[in-house]
């Protein structure tokens, strides 16, 4: 999508997600306080920190607007603050300053709180559903379509504490995915599959948006931002650097951190061009 479509989309769409300034920080607690229980109670009524807290500050004042029917590529280097944002948008954290607005329901992908590593994929799908808040007769429907999905074989009749990462993650996409999500927020649960699985999973991402929902993907994987979004938003310590189309953002996140990829990038699309022209060319002659 262009600039100019994007500018349009945004004119006539409903915004879902709202970010306002937000900053977000982690407390670590390092060595206890000394003074025992009157300390803790004199801190605790003055709003002291502990001595020895630390503090990470992850997301330094972002803003933005995300609107329906959007699919937004969070992209920065590690440590930029990509997931810790995504957890504030799903609730999971509260802002130390600014506010994030949402319309409607966010589910992030990730439903590791309902899954139980010590029961098979196959109860897993069932308890995962449940906690998308499906009935037992939709997941009767859809349960052999999820599993499908999933395409780990066997292995749906083994307890998950023997799935390779990548394996857990396609089970949790494939159940996260069979339900419409108001706003669906994915943190790189993509970049774990090989290249069918991603495949198939870009479909399901754009017929998510295509049901009216906003997606979230969080992934070092810059192809699958470009496939999968129309539009990303580079982070880099803690702040916004670029927020635009996918792929003029990623080729200016290129540029600066990976210059080699966006040259072979550009040399194949420069090959394609001159084989297009040439083809022209012979059929005009
Ligand atoms: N649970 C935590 N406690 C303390 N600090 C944390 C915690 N989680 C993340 N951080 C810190 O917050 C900052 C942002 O981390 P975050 O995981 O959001 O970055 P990211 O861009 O998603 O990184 P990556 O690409 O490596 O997944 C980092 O400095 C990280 O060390």
């Amino acid at each position: 999508m262009s600039e100019a479509n994007i500018a349009a989309v945004r004119a006539t769409a409903e915004p879902t997600v709202v970010v306002d300034d937000v900053h977000l920080v982690y407390k670590i607690i390092g060595k206890s306080g000394k003074g025992g229980a009157p300390a803790a109670l004199r801190r605790m009524i003055l709003r002291e920190s502990l001595p020895g807290m630390r503090q990470v500050h992850a997301v330094r004042g972002v803003s933005f607007t995300a609107y329906r029917g959007e699919a937004i590529g969070l992209i920065g280097p590690n440590g930029s603050g990509k997931s810790t944002l995504l957890r504030a948008i799903a609730g999971l954290m509260p802002p130390a300053s600014g506010a994030i607005y949402t319309q409607g329901q966010p589910s992030l992908l990730g439903i590791s709180a309902a899954m139980m590593s010590d029961m098979t994929g196959e109860r897993n799908v069932v308890l995962g559903c449940l906690a998308l808040g499906m009935k037992p007769s939709e997941i009767a429907e859809q349960y052999e379509q999820i599993c499908e999905f999933a395409g780990i074989g066997e292995f749906i009749s083994l307890p998950m504490s023997t799935y390779s990462s990548g394996m857990g993650s396609r089970l949790r996409f494939a159940i996260a995915a069979t339900r419409t999500h108001d706003i669906l927020l994915i943190d790189e649960a993509l970049a774990t599959g090989d290249a069918q699985f991603r495949r198939r999973s870009e479909a399901r991402i754009r017929e998510l948006r295509e049901q009216a929902g906003t997606v979230f993907l969080v992934s070092h994987g810059l192809g699958v931002v470009r496939q999968s979004c129309d539009r990303a938003i580079w982070l880099e310590e803690g702040k916004i650097v670029v927020d635009g189309e996918a792929n003029a953002v990623v080729d200016a996140y290129e540029e600066r951190h990976d210059p080699e990829a966006l040259a072979e990038r550009l040399a194949v699309l420069r090959g394609n061009a001159t084989a297009m022209s040439d083809a022209d060319q012979e059929s005009s002659i």
